[in-house]
Protein backbone atom coordinates (compact mmCIF):
# COMPACT_ATOMS: atom_id res chain seq x y z
CA UNK A 1 0.00 0.00 0.00
CA UNK A 2 0.85 3.60 -0.64
CA UNK A 3 1.24 4.58 3.48
CA UNK A 4 4.32 3.73 5.03
CA UNK A 5 2.38 3.15 7.94
CA UNK A 6 -0.35 0.73 8.19
CA UNK A 7 -3.22 0.90 5.77
CA UNK A 8 -6.01 2.82 7.43
CA UNK A 9 -8.94 0.55 6.76
CA UNK A 10 -12.71 1.85 7.18
CA UNK A 11 -15.15 -0.74 8.17
CA UNK A 12 -18.39 -0.04 7.91
CA UNK A 13 -21.53 -2.65 8.61
CA UNK A 14 -19.10 -4.37 10.88
CA UNK A 15 -21.94 -5.11 13.43
CA UNK A 16 -24.47 -6.41 11.27
CA UNK A 17 -24.96 -10.18 10.91
CA UNK A 18 -22.54 -10.28 7.88
CA UNK A 19 -20.25 -7.87 8.90
CA UNK A 20 -20.18 -9.81 12.55
CA UNK A 21 -18.82 -13.39 10.66
CA UNK A 22 -16.47 -10.89 8.83
CA UNK A 23 -15.13 -9.58 11.64
CA UNK A 24 -14.85 -13.16 13.43
CA UNK A 25 -12.82 -14.38 10.40
CA UNK A 26 -10.49 -11.13 10.37
CA UNK A 27 -9.73 -11.71 13.74
CA UNK A 28 -9.08 -15.41 13.34
CA UNK A 29 -6.64 -15.11 10.36
CA UNK A 30 -4.95 -12.09 12.18
CA UNK A 31 -5.57 -9.05 9.64
CA UNK A 32 -6.25 -6.45 12.38
CA UNK A 33 -2.07 -6.98 12.91
CA UNK A 34 -1.84 -5.44 9.16
CA UNK A 35 -4.28 -2.38 9.44
CA UNK A 36 -5.40 0.51 11.26
CA UNK A 37 -8.90 0.17 11.45
CA UNK A 38 -11.49 2.83 11.56
CA UNK A 39 -15.04 1.68 12.62
CA UNK A 40 -18.27 3.54 11.18
CA UNK A 41 -21.46 3.60 12.27
CA UNK A 42 -25.06 4.92 10.91
CA UNK A 43 -26.52 4.78 14.23
CA UNK A 44 -24.25 5.22 17.45
CA UNK A 45 -21.64 7.85 16.22
CA UNK A 46 -19.15 8.91 18.90
CA UNK A 47 -19.83 5.52 20.56
CA UNK A 48 -16.94 3.10 21.51
CA UNK A 49 -15.53 1.29 18.26
CA UNK A 50 -14.76 -2.34 19.53
CA UNK A 51 -11.77 -4.01 20.77
CA UNK A 52 -10.11 -4.51 17.58
CA UNK A 53 -9.62 -0.58 17.48
CA UNK A 54 -5.84 0.71 17.52
CA UNK A 55 -5.29 4.30 17.38
CA UNK A 56 -9.18 5.65 16.54
CA UNK A 57 -11.15 4.23 19.22
CA UNK A 58 -14.41 5.78 18.66
CA UNK A 59 -17.41 5.22 15.82
CA UNK A 60 -17.29 7.67 13.05
CA UNK A 61 -20.68 8.90 11.04
CA UNK A 62 -20.77 6.43 8.13
CA UNK A 63 -22.11 9.56 6.75
CA UNK A 64 -18.90 11.13 6.73
CA UNK A 65 -17.13 11.86 3.61
CA UNK A 66 -14.38 13.48 4.71
CA UNK A 67 -14.03 10.73 7.32
CA UNK A 68 -14.46 8.25 4.86
CA UNK A 69 -11.50 9.76 2.45
CA UNK A 70 -9.49 9.28 4.80
CA UNK A 71 -9.30 5.78 4.61
CA UNK A 72 -6.62 3.85 2.07
CA UNK A 73 -9.74 1.07 1.77
CA UNK A 74 -13.23 0.47 2.68
CA UNK A 75 -15.07 -2.83 3.74
CA UNK A 76 -18.96 -2.34 3.93
CA UNK A 77 -21.29 -4.98 4.52
CA UNK A 78 -23.49 -2.00 5.54
CA UNK A 79 -26.50 -3.23 2.40
CA UNK A 80 -27.18 -1.33 -0.94
CA UNK A 81 -29.14 1.21 0.36
CA UNK A 82 -25.89 2.78 1.93
CA UNK A 83 -23.52 1.72 -1.16
CA UNK A 84 -26.09 3.73 -3.04
CA UNK A 85 -25.99 6.97 -0.57
CA UNK A 86 -22.17 6.55 -0.15
CA UNK A 87 -20.10 5.24 -3.17
CA UNK A 88 -21.02 8.26 -5.78
CA UNK A 89 -20.00 10.93 -3.57
CA UNK A 90 -16.97 9.71 -1.85
CA UNK A 91 -16.29 8.67 -5.84
CA UNK A 92 -17.14 12.25 -6.79
CA UNK A 93 -15.22 13.86 -3.98
CA UNK A 94 -11.98 12.39 -5.57
CA UNK A 95 -11.45 9.51 -3.38
CA UNK A 96 -8.93 6.56 -5.02
CA UNK A 97 -9.06 4.37 -2.25
CA UNK A 98 -10.06 0.86 -2.91
CA UNK A 99 -13.70 -0.37 -2.28
CA UNK A 100 -14.35 -3.44 -0.41
CA UNK A 101 -18.50 -4.42 -0.58
CA UNK A 102 -21.02 -7.20 -0.14
CA UNK A 103 -24.09 -5.37 -1.91
CA UNK A 104 -24.90 -6.17 -4.89
CA UNK A 105 -25.54 -2.67 -6.33
CA UNK A 106 -22.11 -2.11 -7.73
CA UNK A 107 -21.33 -5.89 -8.38
CA UNK A 108 -22.51 -5.32 -12.75
CA UNK A 109 -20.77 -2.18 -12.93
CA UNK A 110 -17.78 -2.24 -15.69
CA UNK A 111 -14.97 -1.41 -13.10
CA UNK A 112 -16.71 -3.26 -10.87
CA UNK A 113 -14.79 -7.22 -10.09
CA UNK A 114 -16.77 -9.76 -8.51
CA UNK A 115 -14.23 -11.30 -5.97
CA UNK A 116 -14.09 -14.81 -5.48
CA UNK A 117 -10.14 -15.37 -5.49
CA UNK A 118 -10.12 -19.19 -5.54
CA UNK A 119 -11.66 -19.44 -8.52
CA UNK A 120 -10.97 -15.68 -10.34
CA UNK A 121 -7.23 -14.38 -8.75
CA UNK A 122 -6.53 -13.92 -12.48
CA UNK A 123 -9.58 -11.60 -13.02
CA UNK A 124 -8.81 -9.78 -10.01
CA UNK A 125 -5.17 -9.33 -10.66
CA UNK A 126 -5.52 -8.63 -14.16
CA UNK A 127 -8.23 -5.56 -12.90
CA UNK A 128 -5.80 -4.56 -10.75
CA UNK A 129 -3.00 -3.58 -12.88
CA UNK A 130 -5.12 -1.86 -14.83
CA UNK A 131 -6.23 0.16 -11.63
CA UNK A 132 -9.12 -1.10 -10.67
CA UNK A 133 -10.54 -0.03 -7.08
CA UNK A 134 -13.73 -1.56 -6.70
CA UNK A 135 -14.23 -5.10 -5.36
CA UNK A 136 -17.52 -6.53 -5.04
CA UNK A 137 -18.71 -9.69 -2.95
CA UNK A 138 -20.48 -12.31 -5.32
CA UNK A 139 -24.15 -13.44 -4.83
CA UNK A 140 -23.77 -15.92 -1.84
CA UNK A 141 -25.34 -19.05 -4.04
CA UNK A 142 -23.08 -18.33 -7.27
CA UNK A 143 -19.59 -18.06 -5.02
CA UNK A 144 -20.21 -20.52 -3.03
CA UNK A 145 -21.44 -22.98 -6.11
CA UNK A 146 -18.12 -21.93 -7.71
CA UNK A 147 -16.16 -22.48 -5.03
CA UNK A 148 -17.96 -26.02 -5.12
CA UNK A 149 -17.51 -27.00 -9.22
CA UNK A 150 -15.80 -24.20 -10.11
CA UNK A 151 -13.11 -26.64 -11.56
CA UNK A 152 -15.19 -27.96 -14.34
CA UNK A 153 -15.78 -24.03 -15.59
CA UNK A 154 -11.82 -23.84 -15.62
CA UNK A 155 -11.09 -26.64 -17.15
CA UNK A 156 -13.22 -25.33 -20.10
CA UNK A 157 -15.47 -28.51 -19.65
CA UNK A 158 -19.21 -27.21 -18.97
CA UNK A 159 -21.43 -26.76 -22.24
CA UNK A 160 -24.35 -25.22 -19.79
CA UNK A 161 -25.38 -26.04 -16.24
CA UNK A 162 -28.80 -26.03 -14.37
CA UNK A 163 -28.89 -24.93 -10.70
CA UNK A 164 -32.13 -25.93 -8.67
CA UNK A 165 -31.01 -23.88 -5.07
CA UNK A 166 -32.39 -24.73 -1.51
CA UNK A 167 -31.11 -21.31 0.01
CA UNK A 168 -31.63 -20.80 3.82
CA UNK A 169 -33.48 -17.77 5.80
CA UNK A 170 -29.94 -16.35 6.29
CA UNK A 171 -30.08 -15.02 3.04
CA UNK A 172 -32.63 -12.68 3.43
CA UNK A 173 -30.80 -11.34 6.71
CA UNK A 174 -31.44 -11.55 10.31
CA UNK A 175 -34.88 -10.63 10.73
CA UNK A 176 -35.87 -13.62 8.53
CA UNK A 177 -34.02 -16.31 10.63
CA UNK A 178 -35.73 -15.16 13.61
CA UNK A 179 -39.17 -15.62 11.72
CA UNK A 180 -38.56 -18.56 10.49
CA UNK A 181 -37.56 -19.86 14.19
CA UNK A 182 -40.25 -18.30 15.27
CA UNK A 183 -42.92 -20.00 12.75
CA UNK A 184 -41.58 -23.73 13.64
CA UNK A 185 -41.81 -22.50 17.53
CA UNK A 186 -45.82 -21.60 16.27
CA UNK A 187 -46.50 -25.21 14.40
CA UNK A 188 -45.26 -27.00 17.16
CA UNK A 189 -46.78 -24.92 20.54
CA UNK A 190 -50.38 -25.46 18.26
CA UNK A 191 -49.82 -29.72 18.27
CA UNK A 192 -47.49 -30.08 21.26
CA UNK A 193 -49.94 -32.09 23.32
CA UNK A 194 -50.82 -34.33 20.21
CA UNK A 195 -47.63 -34.95 19.31
CA UNK A 196 -46.75 -35.84 23.36
CA UNK A 197 -49.64 -38.27 23.02
CA UNK A 198 -48.12 -41.70 20.98
CA UNK A 199 -51.67 -42.25 20.38
CA UNK A 200 -52.43 -39.14 18.85
CA UNK A 201 -53.51 -39.41 14.36
CA UNK A 202 -50.99 -37.94 12.69
CA UNK A 203 -53.68 -36.42 10.02
CA UNK A 204 -55.25 -35.16 12.79
CA UNK A 205 -51.70 -33.06 13.64
CA UNK A 206 -50.84 -32.49 9.93
CA UNK A 207 -54.34 -30.95 9.98
CA UNK A 208 -53.44 -28.34 12.77
CA UNK A 209 -50.33 -27.78 11.65
CA UNK A 210 -51.75 -26.38 8.17
CA UNK A 211 -54.55 -24.52 9.62
CA UNK A 212 -51.66 -22.72 11.69
CA UNK A 213 -49.42 -22.19 8.90
CA UNK A 214 -52.75 -20.93 6.67
CA UNK A 215 -53.71 -18.81 9.68
CA UNK A 216 -50.43 -17.18 11.21
CA UNK A 217 -50.90 -13.61 11.48
CA UNK A 218 -48.91 -10.85 9.15
CA UNK A 219 -46.92 -9.88 12.04
CA UNK A 220 -45.36 -13.89 11.85
CA UNK A 221 -45.06 -13.67 8.08
CA UNK A 222 -43.70 -10.01 8.12
CA UNK A 223 -40.23 -10.74 6.36
CA UNK A 224 -40.89 -13.71 3.79
CA UNK A 225 -44.84 -12.42 3.02
CA UNK A 226 -45.64 -16.09 4.07
CA UNK A 227 -45.19 -19.01 5.56
CA UNK A 228 -42.12 -20.66 5.46
CA UNK A 229 -41.36 -22.73 8.26
CA UNK A 230 -42.67 -26.26 6.88
CA UNK A 231 -43.52 -24.89 3.39
CA UNK A 232 -40.91 -23.55 0.65
CA UNK A 233 -41.15 -20.42 -1.46
CA UNK A 234 -40.36 -20.83 -5.19
CA UNK A 235 -39.01 -17.29 -5.44
CA UNK A 236 -35.83 -15.23 -4.19
CA UNK A 237 -35.59 -11.36 -4.64
CA UNK A 238 -36.84 -9.56 -7.74
CA UNK A 239 -39.67 -10.43 -10.20
CA UNK A 240 -37.35 -9.18 -13.31
CA UNK A 241 -41.06 -9.61 -15.41
CA UNK A 242 -40.16 -12.05 -18.21
CA UNK A 243 -40.53 -15.31 -15.67
CA UNK A 244 -37.43 -15.45 -14.09
CA UNK A 245 -36.54 -13.99 -10.48
CA UNK A 246 -33.39 -11.91 -9.69
CA UNK A 247 -31.90 -14.10 -7.91
CA UNK A 248 -31.78 -16.77 -10.84
CA UNK A 249 -30.51 -14.06 -13.45
CA UNK A 250 -28.11 -13.66 -10.83
CA UNK A 251 -26.81 -17.18 -11.56
CA UNK A 252 -26.15 -16.44 -15.25
CA UNK A 253 -25.12 -13.15 -15.21
CA UNK A 254 -22.64 -13.35 -12.11
CA UNK A 255 -21.02 -16.68 -12.50
CA UNK A 256 -19.65 -15.25 -16.00
CA UNK A 257 -18.67 -12.27 -14.98
CA UNK A 258 -16.83 -13.89 -12.39
CA UNK A 259 -14.98 -16.23 -14.42
CA UNK A 260 -14.11 -13.18 -17.15
CA UNK A 261 -15.98 -14.08 -19.81
CA UNK A 262 -18.77 -11.88 -20.35
CA UNK A 263 -21.89 -10.86 -17.75
CA UNK A 264 -24.38 -11.92 -20.48
CA UNK A 265 -27.70 -13.83 -19.77
CA UNK A 266 -29.21 -16.33 -22.22
CA UNK A 267 -26.23 -15.87 -24.53
CA UNK A 268 -23.50 -15.80 -21.83
CA UNK A 269 -20.15 -17.55 -22.78
CA UNK A 270 -21.55 -20.51 -21.04
CA UNK A 271 -25.68 -20.66 -20.20
CA UNK A 272 -26.50 -21.31 -16.20
CA UNK A 273 -29.91 -21.02 -15.80
CA UNK A 274 -32.61 -22.40 -13.07
CA UNK A 275 -34.70 -22.29 -9.92
CA UNK A 276 -33.98 -20.90 -6.73
CA UNK A 277 -36.01 -21.94 -3.68
CA UNK A 278 -35.77 -20.44 -0.39
CA UNK A 279 -36.43 -23.44 2.28
CA UNK A 280 -36.29 -23.44 6.24
CA UNK A 281 -32.47 -23.73 6.47
CA UNK A 282 -31.15 -21.41 8.49
CA UNK A 283 -27.62 -20.46 6.74
CA UNK A 284 -26.65 -23.07 4.58
CA UNK A 285 -27.42 -22.68 0.89
CA UNK A 286 -27.18 -26.22 -0.75
CA UNK A 287 -27.89 -26.64 -4.70
CA UNK A 288 -28.52 -29.55 -6.87
CA UNK A 289 -26.33 -28.94 -10.10
CA UNK A 290 -27.16 -30.43 -13.67
CA UNK A 291 -24.04 -30.08 -16.36
CA UNK A 292 -23.83 -30.83 -20.24
CA UNK A 293 -20.18 -31.06 -19.98
CA UNK A 294 -18.41 -30.26 -23.57
CA UNK A 295 -17.16 -34.24 -23.83
CA UNK A 296 -17.43 -37.76 -21.66
CA UNK A 297 -15.03 -37.14 -18.92
CA UNK A 298 -14.71 -40.16 -16.25
CA UNK A 299 -16.06 -39.77 -13.08
CA UNK A 300 -12.94 -40.56 -11.20
CA UNK A 301 -11.21 -37.79 -13.15
CA UNK A 302 -13.86 -35.30 -12.51
CA UNK A 303 -14.12 -35.66 -9.25
CA UNK A 304 -9.79 -35.55 -8.71
CA UNK A 305 -10.39 -32.05 -11.05
CA UNK A 306 -12.86 -30.79 -8.19
CA UNK A 307 -10.93 -32.10 -5.16
CA UNK A 308 -7.78 -30.56 -6.45
CA UNK A 309 -8.99 -27.10 -6.99
CA UNK A 310 -9.09 -25.49 -3.76
CA UNK A 311 -7.91 -26.38 -0.39
CA UNK A 312 -12.37 -25.89 0.89
CA UNK A 313 -13.27 -28.31 -1.45
CA UNK A 314 -14.57 -31.90 -0.27
CA UNK A 315 -15.87 -34.78 -2.90
CA UNK A 316 -18.04 -36.91 -0.58
CA UNK A 317 -18.53 -40.27 -1.85
CA UNK A 318 -21.46 -40.47 -3.56
CA UNK A 319 -23.00 -43.52 -0.88
CA UNK A 320 -26.04 -43.11 1.19
CA UNK A 321 -23.64 -43.29 4.61
CA UNK A 322 -21.69 -40.28 3.48
CA UNK A 323 -24.03 -37.97 2.00
CA UNK A 324 -26.41 -38.09 5.12
CA UNK A 325 -22.93 -37.24 7.12
CA UNK A 326 -21.30 -34.94 5.52
CA UNK A 327 -23.66 -33.10 2.73
CA UNK A 328 -26.22 -31.39 5.12
CA UNK A 329 -26.90 -28.20 5.95
CA UNK A 330 -25.94 -29.06 9.02
CA UNK A 331 -23.16 -30.39 9.07
CA UNK A 332 -21.41 -27.22 6.86
CA UNK A 333 -22.69 -24.23 9.02
CA UNK A 334 -20.01 -22.37 10.43
CA UNK A 335 -17.00 -23.82 8.85
CA UNK A 336 -15.42 -23.54 5.80
CA UNK A 337 -15.50 -26.10 3.99
CA UNK A 338 -17.95 -26.52 0.64
CA UNK A 339 -18.62 -30.34 0.33
CA UNK A 340 -19.81 -31.69 -3.31
CA UNK A 341 -21.30 -34.90 -3.41
CA UNK A 342 -23.78 -37.06 -5.50
CA UNK A 343 -21.28 -36.79 -8.59
CA UNK A 344 -23.07 -38.82 -11.14
CA UNK A 345 -23.49 -39.74 -14.67
CA UNK A 346 -27.03 -38.81 -15.30
CA UNK A 347 -29.32 -41.03 -17.21
CA UNK A 348 -29.77 -38.23 -20.91
CA UNK A 349 -25.79 -39.74 -21.30
CA UNK A 350 -22.41 -39.40 -20.65
CA UNK A 351 -22.01 -36.02 -20.91
CA UNK A 352 -24.66 -35.25 -18.20
CA UNK A 353 -22.97 -34.94 -14.89
CA UNK A 354 -24.97 -34.42 -11.67
CA UNK A 355 -23.89 -32.77 -8.22
CA UNK A 356 -24.92 -31.63 -5.07
CA UNK A 357 -23.30 -28.27 -2.92
CA UNK A 358 -23.61 -27.09 0.33
CA UNK A 359 -21.80 -23.71 1.37
CA UNK A 360 -22.23 -21.38 4.22
CA UNK A 361 -23.54 -18.44 2.69
CA UNK A 362 -22.57 -15.87 5.44
CA UNK A 363 -18.59 -17.44 4.83
CA UNK A 364 -18.47 -18.31 1.45
CA UNK A 365 -21.24 -16.37 0.38
CA UNK A 366 -20.66 -13.43 2.18
CA UNK A 367 -17.93 -12.24 4.52
CA UNK A 368 -14.39 -14.73 3.12
CA UNK A 369 -14.27 -13.58 -0.35
CA UNK A 370 -14.26 -9.66 0.88
CA UNK A 371 -12.11 -10.80 3.85
CA UNK A 372 -9.61 -12.00 1.66
CA UNK A 373 -9.65 -9.07 -1.25
CA UNK A 374 -8.37 -7.06 1.88
CA UNK A 375 -5.21 -9.88 2.08
CA UNK A 376 -4.63 -9.48 -2.01
CA UNK A 377 -4.69 -5.47 -1.45
CA UNK A 378 -2.05 -5.67 1.61
CA UNK A 379 0.28 -7.69 0.06
CA UNK A 380 0.09 -5.60 -3.14
N1 LIG B 1 -27.49 -11.54 4.65
C1 LIG B 1 -26.83 -12.11 3.67
O1 LIG B 1 -26.84 -13.30 3.51
C2 LIG B 1 -26.02 -11.35 2.72
C3 LIG B 1 -25.96 -9.97 2.78
N2 LIG B 1 -25.20 -9.29 1.91
C4 LIG B 1 -25.12 -7.82 1.96
O2 LIG B 1 -24.76 -7.41 3.25
C5 LIG B 1 -25.68 -6.45 3.68
C6 LIG B 1 -25.85 -6.55 5.17
O3 LIG B 1 -26.55 -7.73 5.48
P1 LIG B 1 -26.75 -8.20 6.99
O4 LIG B 1 -25.44 -8.28 7.66
O5 LIG B 1 -27.61 -9.38 6.92
O6 LIG B 1 -27.57 -6.92 7.59
P2 LIG B 1 -27.86 -6.53 9.09
O7 LIG B 1 -29.23 -5.98 9.11
O8 LIG B 1 -27.54 -7.64 10.04
O9 LIG B 1 -26.82 -5.34 9.40
C7 LIG B 1 -26.80 -4.15 8.64
C8 LIG B 1 -26.65 -2.96 9.57
O10 LIG B 1 -27.83 -2.77 10.35
C9 LIG B 1 -27.50 -2.00 11.51
N3 LIG B 1 -28.21 -2.59 12.67
C10 LIG B 1 -29.37 -2.14 13.14
N4 LIG B 1 -29.79 -2.89 14.17
C11 LIG B 1 -28.87 -3.85 14.36
C12 LIG B 1 -28.75 -4.92 15.29
N5 LIG B 1 -29.66 -5.16 16.23
N6 LIG B 1 -27.68 -5.73 15.20
C13 LIG B 1 -26.74 -5.52 14.27
N7 LIG B 1 -26.79 -4.50 13.37
C14 LIG B 1 -27.87 -3.67 13.40
C15 LIG B 1 -25.99 -2.02 11.64
O11 LIG B 1 -25.51 -0.73 11.23
P3 LIG B 1 -24.98 0.33 12.29
O12 LIG B 1 -23.95 -0.34 13.13
O13 LIG B 1 -24.45 1.41 11.43
O14 LIG B 1 -26.19 0.70 13.07
C16 LIG B 1 -25.57 -3.06 10.63
O15 LIG B 1 -24.32 -2.78 10.08
C17 LIG B 1 -26.96 -6.75 2.88
O16 LIG B 1 -27.78 -5.64 2.77
C18 LIG B 1 -26.42 -7.19 1.58
O17 LIG B 1 -26.17 -6.04 0.79
C19 LIG B 1 -24.47 -9.94 1.01
C20 LIG B 1 -24.48 -11.28 0.91
C21 LIG B 1 -25.28 -12.10 1.75
N1 LIG C 1 -30.30 -13.08 -2.32
C1 LIG C 1 -29.57 -13.91 -1.38
C2 LIG C 1 -28.81 -13.10 -0.36
C3 LIG C 1 -28.09 -11.90 -0.90
O1 LIG C 1 -27.82 -10.99 -0.14
O2 LIG C 1 -27.83 -11.91 -2.20
P1 LIG C 1 -27.17 -10.69 -2.99
O3 LIG C 1 -25.87 -10.41 -2.28
O4 LIG C 1 -26.97 -11.17 -4.37
O5 LIG C 1 -28.11 -9.52 -2.91
C4 LIG C 1 -30.56 -14.81 -0.69
O6 LIG C 1 -31.64 -14.31 -0.43
O7 LIG C 1 -30.25 -15.93 -0.34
Amino acid sequence: MANASQPLVGLVGWRGMVGSVLMDRMQAEGDFHLIEPLFFSTSNVGGKAPAMAKNETSLKDAHDIEALRRCDIVITAQGGDYTSAVFPKLRAAGWNGHWIDAASTLRMNDDAIIVLDPVNLPVIQNALAKGGRNWIGGNCTVSCMLMGVGALYKAGLVEWMTSMTYQAASGGGAQHMRELLTQFGSLHADVRALLDDPKSAILEIDRKVLARQQSLSAAETANFGVPLGGSLIPWIDKDLGDGTSKEEWKGGAETNKILGQGAGFGTAATPVDGFCVRIGAMRCHSQALTFKLKKDVPLADIEALIAADNAWVKVVPNNREATMRDLTPVAVTGTMNIPVGRLRKLAMGPEYLGAFTIGDQLLWGAAEPLRRMLRILLEV
